[in-house]
């Protein structure tokens, strides 16, 4: 039976410090990299991201929105890139973002969560925004499986506020809401549990300002935002407080700016792990 996702990243986080490189093949970085803007240039660019920092950081995160845009044959990048993540021994989440009503959320479970799909990594960005108990067939799947989910509080972008931020008629937010939920599903877990938050490094003070306790959640908190989006050091350090130790920091353009080079994306990497973890000490 594989071990639950919360205790995999925990011993992860331990071994390679606090660090999750994303895998966003945006087109101007294929560019940059002298690769073609198709499907061949996808994979290129990815083998060659794994290659510099698989079994080096916490996590890889493919960003799923990058290889749709290929279509089928990019989707089949996707699922290579999947695959040769975890052979890296580093954990994969793949950055998907779904969320439906219960009955389609049951297919995307089994599309992303499930034993033997192609497109199952170890844990599985999720929108809770059709009602947090929307996500229960990806929750049922996600745990019974050892696997994880990321489920959307806090977004980096400056337009989550408009619904993260609003308050519900007793007052609680929707954030907050969001993040009791998924505290509930991860008590009593240990080192934390497996249902964790993305809240972003660039929000600030929104935790305190919309009433989320992030180190009663007790699960890993994805933090994007590092980088490319301006957050730094400083912001993980500001925006994460007591709940420091559950923070997986996120990078994508951030490090793979430094590319093609191998040897230079794993120092960009390298450097923004040791930031990461001087920063959430
Ligand atoms: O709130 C969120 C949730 C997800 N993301 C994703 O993370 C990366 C960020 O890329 P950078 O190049 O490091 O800015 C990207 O895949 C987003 O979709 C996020 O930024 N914020």
């Amino acid at each position: 039976m594989t071990a639950a996702f919360g205790a995999r990243l925990a011993a992860a986080m331990t071994a390679h410090g606090p660090l999750c490189v994303g895998i966003d093949p945006h087109p101007s970085l294929l560019e940059a990299w002298g690769l073609p803007d198709d499907a061949q240039g996808l994979r290129r660019f990815a083998l060659t991201v794994l290659e510099a920092v698989g079994g080096q950081v916490a996590a890889v995160k493919p960003q799923a929105a990058f290889f749709e845009r290929h279509g089928s044959a990019g989707v089949a990048v996707l699922e290579e890139v999947v695959a040769a993540g975890r052979d890296t021994g580093t954990l994969v989440i793949v950055d998907a973002k779904r969320g439906d009503i219960g009955s389609t959320m049951g297919a995307y479970a089994d599309a992303f969560l499930r034993d033997g799909s192609p497109l199952a990594g170890d844990a599985l960005t999720v929108s809770p925004y059709l009602g947090f108990g929307s996500l229960d067939p990806a929750v049922d799947l996600a745990l019974s499986s050892g696997r994880g989910l990321f489920v959307l509080c806090l977004t980096s972008n400056k337009e989550g506020h408009e619904v993260q931020h609003a308050r519900t008629q007793d007052g609680t937010t929707v954030a907050a809401l969001v993040a009791a939920r998924a505290g509930a599903l991860n008590a009593g877990a240990d080192p934390m549990g497996s249902i964790g938050l993305v809240v972003g490094a660039t929000v600030g003070d929104a935790a305190s300002r919309t009433g989320v306790d992030l180190a009663a959640v007790n699960g890993p908190l994805l933090a994007p935002g590092v980088g490319a989006q301006g957050a730094g050091p400083h912001e993980l350090a500001q925006v994460f407080g007591s709940a420091r130790r559950q923070v997986l920091a996120s990078s994508s353009r951030g490090v793979l700016v430094a590319g093609p080079s191998v040897a230079a994306l794993r120092a960009a990497a390298r450097q923004a792990s040791d930031e990461a973890a001087a920063a959430l000490s």
